[in-house]
Protein backbone atom coordinates (compact mmCIF):
# COMPACT_ATOMS: atom_id res chain seq x y z
CA UNK A 1 0.00 0.00 0.00
CA UNK A 2 1.99 2.93 -1.08
CA UNK A 3 1.46 6.31 0.58
CA UNK A 4 1.77 7.94 -2.07
CA UNK A 5 -1.17 6.51 -3.88
CA UNK A 6 -4.66 8.35 -3.32
CA UNK A 7 -7.38 6.45 -1.63
CA UNK A 8 -10.97 7.09 -1.24
CA UNK A 9 -11.77 7.04 2.73
CA UNK A 10 -14.44 6.47 4.34
CA UNK A 11 -14.98 7.91 8.35
CA UNK A 12 -18.17 6.01 10.44
CA UNK A 13 -19.92 7.65 12.80
CA UNK A 14 -21.24 11.44 13.20
CA UNK A 15 -19.77 11.86 16.75
CA UNK A 16 -17.00 14.09 18.14
CA UNK A 17 -14.29 11.68 17.20
CA UNK A 18 -15.93 11.07 13.93
CA UNK A 19 -15.62 14.54 13.10
CA UNK A 20 -12.29 15.24 14.83
CA UNK A 21 -11.07 12.46 11.88
CA UNK A 22 -12.73 13.89 9.46
CA UNK A 23 -11.11 17.22 10.20
CA UNK A 24 -7.09 15.63 10.30
CA UNK A 25 -7.68 13.79 7.24
CA UNK A 26 -8.66 16.37 5.04
CA UNK A 27 -6.14 18.66 6.83
CA UNK A 28 -3.35 16.54 5.57
CA UNK A 29 -1.24 17.55 2.91
CA UNK A 30 -1.76 13.89 1.06
CA UNK A 31 -5.27 15.08 0.39
CA UNK A 32 -7.10 11.17 -0.16
CA UNK A 33 -10.59 11.58 -1.10
CA UNK A 34 -12.63 11.67 2.07
CA UNK A 35 -16.13 10.15 2.52
CA UNK A 36 -18.54 10.57 5.80
CA UNK A 37 -21.43 8.66 6.75
CA UNK A 38 -23.41 9.04 9.40
CA UNK A 39 -26.72 7.77 9.92
CA UNK A 40 -28.74 11.37 10.75
CA UNK A 41 -30.07 12.39 6.98
CA UNK A 42 -31.11 16.08 8.81
CA UNK A 43 -27.18 16.48 10.12
CA UNK A 44 -26.23 15.25 6.43
CA UNK A 45 -28.31 17.84 4.65
CA UNK A 46 -27.16 20.46 7.79
CA UNK A 47 -22.97 19.59 6.73
CA UNK A 48 -24.51 20.17 2.98
CA UNK A 49 -25.41 23.30 3.44
CA UNK A 50 -23.39 24.78 6.55
CA UNK A 51 -20.20 23.02 6.03
CA UNK A 52 -20.32 22.66 10.38
CA UNK A 53 -21.84 19.43 12.46
CA UNK A 54 -24.63 20.59 14.17
CA UNK A 55 -24.49 18.61 17.32
CA UNK A 56 -20.36 17.60 17.93
CA UNK A 57 -17.95 19.96 17.69
CA UNK A 58 -19.75 22.41 15.54
CA UNK A 59 -17.00 25.18 15.46
CA UNK A 60 -14.71 22.87 13.37
CA UNK A 61 -15.03 23.90 9.55
CA UNK A 62 -15.83 20.28 7.34
CA UNK A 63 -13.97 20.46 3.59
CA UNK A 64 -15.72 17.32 2.74
CA UNK A 65 -16.98 17.37 -1.04
CA UNK A 66 -21.10 17.71 -0.42
CA UNK A 67 -21.47 14.25 -2.69
CA UNK A 68 -19.33 12.68 -0.21
CA UNK A 69 -21.50 13.58 2.52
CA UNK A 70 -23.83 10.44 2.67
CA UNK A 71 -26.17 8.22 4.94
CA UNK A 72 -26.26 5.69 2.21
CA UNK A 73 -23.70 3.31 4.18
CA UNK A 74 -23.36 0.31 1.61
CA UNK A 75 -23.23 2.64 -1.59
CA UNK A 76 -20.26 4.93 -0.15
CA UNK A 77 -18.68 1.60 1.03
CA UNK A 78 -18.51 0.06 -2.15
CA UNK A 79 -16.56 3.34 -3.51
CA UNK A 80 -13.57 3.14 -0.84
CA UNK A 81 -10.39 1.56 0.16
CA UNK A 82 -10.40 2.35 3.62
CA UNK A 83 -12.89 2.52 6.28
CA UNK A 84 -12.79 4.14 9.58
CA UNK A 85 -15.35 2.81 12.32
CA UNK A 86 -15.79 5.85 14.55
CA UNK A 87 -19.18 5.24 15.99
CA UNK A 88 -19.35 4.14 19.80
CA UNK A 89 -18.53 0.51 20.49
CA UNK A 90 -22.21 -0.27 21.92
CA UNK A 91 -23.81 1.38 18.56
CA UNK A 92 -21.37 -0.91 16.27
CA UNK A 93 -23.43 -3.61 15.07
CA UNK A 94 -26.65 -1.84 14.30
CA UNK A 95 -24.72 1.13 12.82
CA UNK A 96 -23.30 -1.68 10.65
CA UNK A 97 -26.08 -4.32 10.21
CA UNK A 98 -26.46 -3.89 6.92
CA UNK A 99 -23.14 -5.03 5.72
CA UNK A 100 -22.10 -8.32 5.28
CA UNK A 101 -18.46 -10.19 4.69
CA UNK A 102 -18.66 -9.54 1.34
CA UNK A 103 -18.72 -5.60 1.90
CA UNK A 104 -15.26 -5.79 3.74
CA UNK A 105 -13.59 -7.43 1.16
CA UNK A 106 -10.32 -6.03 0.25
CA UNK A 107 -11.03 -3.40 2.43
CA UNK A 108 -8.32 -1.58 4.75
CA UNK A 109 -10.89 -1.71 8.05
CA UNK A 110 -9.60 1.03 10.34
CA UNK A 111 -10.99 1.06 14.22
CA UNK A 112 -11.45 4.39 16.07
CA UNK A 113 -13.32 3.24 19.22
CA UNK A 114 -12.15 2.52 22.26
CA UNK A 115 -14.64 -0.37 23.36
CA UNK A 116 -15.57 -3.73 23.57
CA UNK A 117 -17.99 -5.06 20.92
CA UNK A 118 -20.68 -5.71 24.13
CA UNK A 119 -22.65 -9.00 22.61
CA UNK A 120 -19.57 -10.90 22.67
CA UNK A 121 -17.41 -9.03 24.35
CA UNK A 122 -14.37 -8.48 22.15
CA UNK A 123 -12.04 -5.41 20.92
CA UNK A 124 -13.08 -4.11 17.57
CA UNK A 125 -10.11 -5.85 15.90
CA UNK A 126 -11.17 -9.36 17.16
CA UNK A 127 -14.66 -8.56 16.10
CA UNK A 128 -14.04 -7.36 13.13
CA UNK A 129 -11.93 -10.75 12.45
CA UNK A 130 -14.59 -12.66 13.18
CA UNK A 131 -17.62 -11.34 12.36
CA UNK A 132 -16.63 -10.12 8.96
CA UNK A 133 -13.96 -12.69 8.24
CA UNK A 134 -11.82 -9.00 7.75
CA UNK A 135 -7.63 -10.10 8.02
CA UNK A 136 -5.74 -9.22 10.79
CA UNK A 137 -3.21 -8.06 7.89
CA UNK A 138 -6.22 -5.68 6.65
CA UNK A 139 -7.27 -4.28 10.34
CA UNK A 140 -5.48 -1.10 12.11
CA UNK A 141 -6.39 0.98 14.97
CA UNK A 142 -6.09 4.40 15.84
CA UNK A 143 -5.31 5.17 19.52
CA UNK A 144 -3.16 7.23 21.66
CA UNK A 145 -4.13 10.11 23.95
CA UNK A 146 -6.47 12.42 22.08
CA UNK A 147 -9.36 14.06 22.49
CA UNK A 148 -11.35 15.89 19.90
CA UNK A 149 -12.20 18.43 21.52
CA UNK A 150 -8.52 19.50 21.66
CA UNK A 151 -7.93 18.55 17.76
CA UNK A 152 -11.43 21.20 16.95
CA UNK A 153 -8.60 23.37 18.26
CA UNK A 154 -5.55 22.26 16.30
CA UNK A 155 -3.59 21.77 19.86
CA UNK A 156 -0.42 19.67 18.86
CA UNK A 157 -1.44 15.95 19.67
CA UNK A 158 0.10 12.08 19.21
CA UNK A 159 -1.43 9.06 17.90
CA UNK A 160 -0.42 5.74 17.50
CA UNK A 161 -1.85 3.32 14.65
CA UNK A 162 -1.42 -0.06 15.41
CA UNK A 163 -1.58 -2.88 12.78
CA UNK A 164 0.09 -6.41 12.39
CA UNK A 165 0.36 -4.99 8.76
CA UNK A 166 3.24 -2.20 8.66
CA UNK A 167 2.44 -0.99 5.78
CA UNK A 168 -0.90 -0.32 6.55
CA UNK A 169 0.15 0.85 9.70
CA UNK A 170 2.19 3.12 7.92
CA UNK A 171 -0.55 4.47 5.14
CA UNK A 172 -2.95 5.46 7.88
CA UNK A 173 -0.50 7.09 10.04
CA UNK A 174 0.58 9.25 6.68
CA UNK A 175 -3.08 9.97 6.19
CA UNK A 176 -3.74 11.47 9.44
CA UNK A 177 -0.59 13.76 10.05
CA UNK A 178 -0.89 17.21 9.47
CA UNK A 179 0.68 20.27 11.06
CA UNK A 180 -1.46 19.58 14.72
CA UNK A 181 -0.78 15.83 14.57
CA UNK A 182 2.12 13.58 14.81
CA UNK A 183 1.75 9.86 14.04
CA UNK A 184 3.67 6.81 15.14
CA UNK A 185 3.21 3.04 14.39
CA UNK A 186 2.84 0.28 16.35
CA UNK A 187 2.73 -3.93 16.12
CA UNK A 188 0.71 -4.33 18.85
CA UNK A 189 -2.57 -3.92 18.29
CA UNK A 190 -4.27 -6.36 21.26
CA UNK A 191 -2.28 -4.71 23.50
CA UNK A 192 -3.00 -1.27 22.26
CA UNK A 193 -7.17 -1.75 22.05
CA UNK A 194 -7.09 -3.29 25.46
CA UNK A 195 -5.61 -0.26 26.89
CA UNK A 196 -7.33 2.14 25.46
CA UNK A 197 -10.73 0.20 26.00
CA UNK A 198 -9.40 -0.57 29.70
CA UNK A 199 -8.47 2.82 30.26
CA UNK A 200 -11.63 4.49 30.07
CA UNK A 201 -12.83 2.33 33.27
CA UNK A 202 -9.83 3.81 35.65
CA UNK A 203 -10.92 7.45 34.35
CA UNK A 204 -14.72 6.24 35.89
CA UNK A 205 -12.89 5.79 38.50
CA UNK A 206 -11.07 8.54 38.57
CA UNK A 207 -14.52 10.86 38.51
CA UNK A 208 -16.10 8.81 40.92
CA UNK A 209 -13.52 10.08 43.37
CA UNK A 210 -13.40 13.28 42.41
CA UNK A 211 -16.97 13.50 43.04
CA UNK A 212 -16.49 12.28 46.46
CA UNK A 213 -14.33 13.98 46.87
CA UNK A 214 -10.63 12.56 47.47
CA UNK A 215 -7.74 14.88 46.23
CA UNK A 216 -4.79 15.25 43.56
CA UNK A 217 -2.89 13.36 46.13
CA UNK A 218 -5.30 9.67 46.34
CA UNK A 219 -5.75 10.45 42.62
CA UNK A 220 -2.72 10.10 41.20
CA UNK A 221 -1.97 6.36 43.43
CA UNK A 222 -5.39 5.32 42.17
CA UNK A 223 -4.03 6.29 38.15
CA UNK A 224 -1.09 4.55 39.55
CA UNK A 225 -2.54 1.29 40.31
CA UNK A 226 -4.59 1.83 37.89
CA UNK A 227 -1.85 1.67 35.11
CA UNK A 228 -0.73 -1.64 36.77
CA UNK A 229 -3.60 -3.57 36.32
CA UNK A 230 -3.99 -2.48 32.62
CA UNK A 231 -0.89 -3.98 32.60
CA UNK A 232 -1.39 -7.40 34.44
CA UNK A 233 -4.31 -7.43 32.19
CA UNK A 234 -2.76 -6.70 28.70
CA UNK A 235 0.13 -9.26 29.99
CA UNK A 236 -2.11 -12.29 30.47
CA UNK A 237 -4.04 -11.42 27.29
CA UNK A 238 -1.76 -10.79 24.71
CA UNK A 239 2.16 -11.51 26.57
CA UNK A 240 4.31 -9.87 24.19
CA UNK A 241 7.57 -7.29 24.60
CA UNK A 242 5.56 -4.19 25.45
CA UNK A 243 6.73 -0.61 27.27
CA UNK A 244 3.49 0.52 28.81
CA UNK A 245 4.71 3.87 29.64
CA UNK A 246 4.76 4.52 25.69
CA UNK A 247 1.75 7.23 25.12
CA UNK A 248 -0.74 4.71 23.65
CA UNK A 249 -0.75 3.47 26.81
CA UNK A 250 0.18 5.56 29.85
CA UNK A 251 -0.32 8.53 27.92
CA UNK A 252 -4.06 7.61 27.11
CA UNK A 253 -4.53 6.83 30.81
CA UNK A 254 -3.75 10.12 32.03
CA UNK A 255 -5.13 12.45 29.14
CA UNK A 256 -8.56 10.58 30.30
CA UNK A 257 -8.02 10.80 33.92
CA UNK A 258 -7.07 14.01 34.54
CA UNK A 259 -8.78 15.97 31.29
CA UNK A 260 -11.56 18.46 31.64
CA UNK A 261 -12.36 17.20 28.41
CA UNK A 262 -13.05 13.49 29.21
CA UNK A 263 -16.55 12.20 29.18
CA UNK A 264 -15.49 8.84 31.48
CA UNK A 265 -14.11 11.08 34.02
CA UNK A 266 -17.46 13.62 33.73
CA UNK A 267 -19.54 10.15 33.92
CA UNK A 268 -17.87 9.36 37.25
CA UNK A 269 -17.79 12.31 38.49
CA UNK A 270 -21.71 12.70 38.32
CA UNK A 271 -21.73 8.88 39.96
CA UNK A 272 -19.30 10.57 42.64
CA UNK A 273 -21.78 12.75 43.33
CA UNK A 274 -24.85 10.45 43.65
CA UNK A 275 -26.68 10.40 40.43
CA UNK A 276 -27.87 7.63 39.09
CA UNK A 277 -26.42 5.80 35.88
CA UNK A 278 -29.44 6.78 34.19
CA UNK A 279 -29.76 10.34 35.15
CA UNK A 280 -25.58 10.47 34.78
CA UNK A 281 -26.49 9.24 30.87
CA UNK A 282 -28.96 11.77 30.03
CA UNK A 283 -27.34 14.49 31.30
CA UNK A 284 -24.45 14.01 28.86
CA UNK A 285 -25.01 13.79 24.94
CA UNK A 286 -21.81 11.96 24.95
CA UNK A 287 -20.88 8.20 25.58
CA UNK A 288 -18.72 6.88 28.38
CA UNK A 289 -17.62 3.49 27.31
CA UNK A 290 -16.09 3.13 30.28
CA UNK A 291 -19.69 2.25 31.70
CA UNK A 292 -20.03 -0.43 29.01
CA UNK A 293 -16.69 -1.53 29.20
CA UNK A 294 -17.04 -2.00 33.19
CA UNK A 295 -19.51 -5.12 32.54
CA UNK A 296 -17.59 -6.67 29.21
CA UNK A 297 -14.32 -6.71 31.33
CA UNK A 298 -15.81 -7.89 34.28
CA UNK A 299 -17.11 -11.29 32.32
CA UNK A 300 -13.94 -11.35 30.09
CA UNK A 301 -12.11 -11.55 33.40
CA UNK A 302 -13.55 -14.54 34.39
CA UNK A 303 -11.40 -16.48 32.05
CA UNK A 304 -8.34 -14.48 32.92
CA UNK A 305 -8.50 -13.68 37.08
CA UNK A 306 -6.39 -10.97 36.35
CA UNK A 307 -6.74 -8.93 39.89
CA UNK A 308 -7.78 -5.78 39.17
CA UNK A 309 -9.25 -4.23 42.13
CA UNK A 310 -10.48 -0.87 40.83
CA UNK A 311 -12.33 -1.94 37.82
CA UNK A 312 -14.42 -4.73 39.94
CA UNK A 313 -15.22 -1.59 42.55
CA UNK A 314 -16.06 0.29 39.00
CA UNK A 315 -18.46 -2.74 38.41
CA UNK A 316 -19.89 -3.08 41.90
CA UNK A 317 -20.68 0.46 41.73
CA UNK A 318 -22.29 0.99 38.13
CA UNK A 319 -23.77 -2.81 38.39
CA UNK A 320 -24.47 -3.74 41.28
CA UNK A 321 -25.85 -0.51 42.84
CA UNK A 322 -23.38 -0.16 45.49
CA UNK A 323 -22.22 3.17 47.36
CA UNK A 324 -19.80 4.89 45.83
CA UNK A 325 -18.29 5.87 48.72
CA UNK A 326 -18.53 2.53 50.57
CA UNK A 327 -16.88 1.09 47.79
CA UNK A 328 -14.31 3.47 46.77
CA UNK A 329 -13.38 3.40 51.12
CA UNK A 330 -12.92 -0.56 50.55
CA UNK A 331 -10.84 0.12 47.30
CA UNK A 332 -8.96 2.28 49.18
CA UNK A 333 -7.30 -0.28 51.28
CA UNK A 334 -6.40 -2.41 48.37
CA UNK A 335 -4.15 0.42 46.47
CA UNK A 336 -0.30 1.48 48.00
N1 LIG B 1 -14.20 11.95 21.64
C1 LIG B 1 -12.90 11.68 21.71
O1 LIG B 1 -12.09 12.54 22.04
C2 LIG B 1 -12.42 10.31 21.38
C3 LIG B 1 -11.04 10.09 21.24
C4 LIG B 1 -10.59 8.82 20.95
C5 LIG B 1 -11.48 7.79 20.76
N2 LIG B 1 -12.81 8.01 20.90
C6 LIG B 1 -13.71 6.89 20.68
O2 LIG B 1 -14.53 7.15 19.55
C7 LIG B 1 -15.76 6.44 19.67
C8 LIG B 1 -16.88 7.41 19.37
O3 LIG B 1 -16.96 8.33 20.44
P1 LIG B 1 -17.31 9.87 20.28
O4 LIG B 1 -16.51 10.59 21.32
O5 LIG B 1 -17.23 10.31 18.88
O6 LIG B 1 -18.81 9.84 20.72
P2 LIG B 1 -19.67 11.07 21.19
O7 LIG B 1 -19.97 10.83 22.61
O8 LIG B 1 -19.06 12.36 20.77
O9 LIG B 1 -20.94 10.91 20.29
C9 LIG B 1 -21.86 9.92 20.49
C10 LIG B 1 -22.15 9.29 19.15
O10 LIG B 1 -22.99 8.17 19.40
C11 LIG B 1 -24.11 8.24 18.56
N3 LIG B 1 -25.23 7.63 19.27
C12 LIG B 1 -25.75 8.01 20.44
N4 LIG B 1 -26.80 7.21 20.75
C13 LIG B 1 -26.88 6.29 19.73
C14 LIG B 1 -27.73 5.20 19.46
N5 LIG B 1 -28.69 4.86 20.30
N6 LIG B 1 -27.51 4.48 18.34
C15 LIG B 1 -26.52 4.81 17.50
N7 LIG B 1 -25.68 5.84 17.69
C16 LIG B 1 -25.87 6.57 18.80
C17 LIG B 1 -24.33 9.71 18.31
O11 LIG B 1 -25.06 9.90 17.13
C18 LIG B 1 -22.90 10.17 18.17
O12 LIG B 1 -22.45 9.93 16.88
C19 LIG B 1 -15.77 5.87 21.10
O13 LIG B 1 -15.41 4.53 21.06
C20 LIG B 1 -14.69 6.68 21.82
O14 LIG B 1 -14.07 5.95 22.88
C21 LIG B 1 -13.30 9.25 21.21
O1 LIG C 1 -11.26 10.95 27.85
P1 LIG C 1 -12.51 10.37 27.23
O2 LIG C 1 -13.26 9.58 28.20
O3 LIG C 1 -13.35 11.45 26.62
O4 LIG C 1 -11.99 9.45 26.04
C1 LIG C 1 -11.43 10.07 24.89
C2 LIG C 1 -10.15 9.48 24.36
O5 LIG C 1 -10.15 8.10 24.45
C3 LIG C 1 -8.89 10.06 24.95
O6 LIG C 1 -7.75 9.56 24.25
Amino acid sequence: MSSEEKKNIVVIGGGSWATAIVKMLTDNSQKHIIHWWMRNAEDIEHLKKYRHNPRYLSSVEINVLPENLTTDLKGTITKCDVLILAVPAAFLKSAIAELSEEDFKNKIVVSAIKGFEPSDNLIIGEFLNTRYNVSFNNIAVITGPCHAEEVALEKLSYLTIASQNTAVAEFIAGALNNRYIKTTVSDDIYGTEYAAVLKNIFAVASGICHGLGYGDNFQAVLISNGLQEIKRFVDAVHPIDRDIKDSAYLGDLLVTAYSQFSRNRTFGNMIGKGYSVKSAQLEMNMIAEGYYAAKCLHEINRTYKVYMPISRAVYAILYENISPSMEIRLLTEKLS
